[in-house]
C-alpha cells in the first residue's frame, strides 16, 4: 500500500539559548538557536511521520515557516512512492515551482524551506525501511544513489558518468566501513569550548573538559578584535598544548585583505583552518584568502546555499575543506550533490553543526561520505556542538571525541513532544 501524505504541519520552535551565549560568535553574538519544525502527517498504518527542520538563529525563524506552507502544496495528496522511485526528479519538483522560483532561485528562506521538507520525506522514506537513515543510503547501489541527484547546473564540473565511477569504486568494501563504523564512530571535533561570549574561565574549563571526552580538534571564534583574539588563541594553546588541532572561525566578519591581514597575525597559533573568513558569496576573495594563507586552509559552506556555489569554490581553488550544512542546502538530495563534487575535487568534507539538530543531521551523511563515496577519514571530522540534545527522541552519541552510527528509524530529527509544545514561539511556556 502507498504512503500518502495526508496532512502537514509546520511550527517556530526556538530555543533561548542567547541567554548562556552558546552559539555566540563574532557577526551572532546573540542566537537563539530555532527551527521551522515540519510534521508530515500520514495515512501508514504504522502512524508513521516524516520529520523535518530548517535551522535559523532566532528572529525570521517565522519566515521559513510561512516558505513552508507555501511550499507545502508540492507534497499534499501524494505518495510517498511517487518520490522514492525517482529522488533526483522529485527533488528538482521542490525546486523548480515556477512562481516559488522566483523568490530564489535555490538560496534565501525558499531554500532553506525546501530544506525543510525534503529532509521530512528523508525521514519519513527511512522510518517506513525501518532504518536509520544512513543505512538505506549506504545500501543504494551507484546508480540510485546518482539518480537522487538533480545534475542540472553542475555537469560543467561532474557529470553523471564521473559520479557512478567515484561511487563503484568503493561498492566492494563498503561492509568493511560499516563495520569499523559500529566499531569506533565517525571523528568529531568541538566547537563548544570556543563560543565568543564565553568567559575565559569557562573556555579553560570547558578545554580540559573536551580533551577529558577524547576530541582531538577544537574549534575558537575569532574576528571580534584581533588582540582578544590573540588572547583567546593563546588560552586556548596553553590549555590543549601544541598537539591538538586547533580551528578558527570568523563568521564572516573580515574583508579579503583583512582576513589576510589578520590571518598573519593569527597563523603563531597554528590553526588548522580558518572558516568563513569573508562574504560566504565572495568565491574570488575566497580563492585569494585560500592563496595567502596556504597552509592553512580555508573553510566555508554554513552559508553556502546551493551546489552552484559549491561547485564554482571549488573550481576555484577557494576552499580546502567544505562544510556541507543540511538545511542551507536543500536537503539530502543536494548533499549528495556536493559530497561527489568534493570526492572528485578531492577536497574533505568537515559538515556544518553548530545548531540544533544540525549534529543529529550530518552525522547521516558523512557516514555515507565515508562509506559510499570517498571510503576516507583523513582530514575528515564532523563538528559537534554540546547544545539541546536533550529535547531529541534520537540523540546523537558521542564516545571518544566520535559520533556513532544512530540506531533508531529515521533521519535523528524527531524532537519530543512536550519540547515542542514548550519551545513553540510565541505561545510556548519558556516564551511566556
Ligand atoms: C550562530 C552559530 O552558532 C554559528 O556561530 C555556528 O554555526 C558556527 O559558525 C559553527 O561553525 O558552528
Ligand atoms: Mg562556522
Amino acid at each position: 500500500m502507498p504512503t500518502t501524505i495526508t496532512r502537514i504541519d509546520v511550527k517556530d520552535i526556538r530555543f533561548p539559548t542567547s541567554k548562556s551565549l552558546d552559539g555566540s560568535d563574532a557577526m551572532n553574538p546573540d542566537p537563539d538557536y530555532s527551527a521551522a519544525y515540519v510534521i508530515l502527517k500520514t495515512d501508514h498504518p504504522n502512524g508513521h511521520e516524516g520529520h523535518g527542520i530548517t535551522f535559523t538563529i532566532g528572529r525570521g525563524n517565522e519566515l521559513c515557516v510561512a516558505a513552508v506552507e507555501s511550499l507545502s502544496y508540492l507534497l499534499k495528496g501524494k505518495t510517498l512512492e511517487s518520490f522514492t522511485q525517482n529522488m533526483g526528479a522529485f527533488w528538482k519538483m521542490m525546486t523548480g515551482d515556477s512562481q516559488l522560483r522566483w523568490v530564489g532561485p535555490e538560496k534565501g528562506v525558499i531554500h532553506l524551506a525546501t530544506a525543510a521538507l525534503v529532509n521530512a520525506v528523508w525521514d519519513l522514506y527511512a522510518k517506513v525501511a525501518g532504518k536509520p537513515l544512513w543505512k538505506p543510503l549506504t545500501d543504494m547501489s551507484p546508480e540510485e544513489l546518482v539518480s537522487c541527484v538533480d545534475f542540472t547546473y553542475i555537469t560543467d564540473a561532474l557529470t553523471q558518468e564521473e559520479a557512478l565511477e567515484i561511487l563503484k569504486k568503493q561498492q566492494s568494501t563498503k561492509q568493511k566501513r560499516i563495520a569499523e563504523l559500529m566499531e569506533t564512530g565517525y571523528p568529531a571535533y568541538t566547537t563548544s569550548a570556543g563560543w565568543l561570549g564565553y568567559s575565559d574561565d569557562k573556555m579553560r574549563r570547558l578545554c580540559q573538559e573536551a580533551k577529558e571526552q577524547g576530541f582531538d580538534h577544537l574549534k575558537i571564534k575569532v574576528g571580534s578584535d584581533l588582540r582578544d583574539d590573540v588572547r583567546r588563541a593563546t588560552i586556548i594553546r596553553e590549555e590543549i598544548g601544541p598537539n591538538l588541532r586547533l580551528m578558527m572561525d570568523a563568521n564572516q566578519k573580515w574583508d579579503v585583505d583583512e582576513a589576510i591581514a589578520n590571518m598573519e597575525v593569527l597563523k603563531q597559533f597554528d590553526p588548522w583552518w580558518i572558516e568563513e573568513p569573508t562574504s560566504p558569496d565572495d568565491i574570488l576573495g575566497h580563492a585569494k584568502i585560500a592563496k595567502a594563507v596556504a597552509p592553512i586552509h580555508v573553510a566555508t559552506g554554513e552559508h553556502c546555499h546551493n551546489r552552484i556555489m559549491f561547485k564554482q569554490l571549488m573550481q576555484a581553488n577557494a576552499i580546502g575543506i567544505c562544510q556541507i550544512d543540511s538545511c542551507r542546502l536543500g536537503g539530502v538530495n543536494e548533499i549528495i550533490a556536493v559530497l561527489l563534487m568534493a570526492a572528485k575535487f578531492k577536497i574533505p568534507v568537515c559538515p556544518h553543526a553548530g545548531g540544533v539538530g544540525l549534529c543529529e543531521y550530518v552525522q547521516h551523511l558523512s557516514m555515507l561520505d565515508y562509506v559510499s563515496i570517498t571510503g576516507s577519514l583523513e582530514d575528515r571530522i564532523i563538528e559537534y556542538v554540546d547544545h539541546l540534545h536533550e529535547h531529541f527522541l534520537d540523540p546523537v552519541v558521542i564516545k571518544n571525541g566520535a559520533y556513532m552510527p544512530p540506531t533508531m528509524a529515521g533521519y535523528s530529527i524527531e524532537i519530543k513532544e512536550q519540547s515542542l509544545k514548550a519551545y513553540e514561539f510565541p505561545n510556548g511556556s519558556i516564551w511566556q
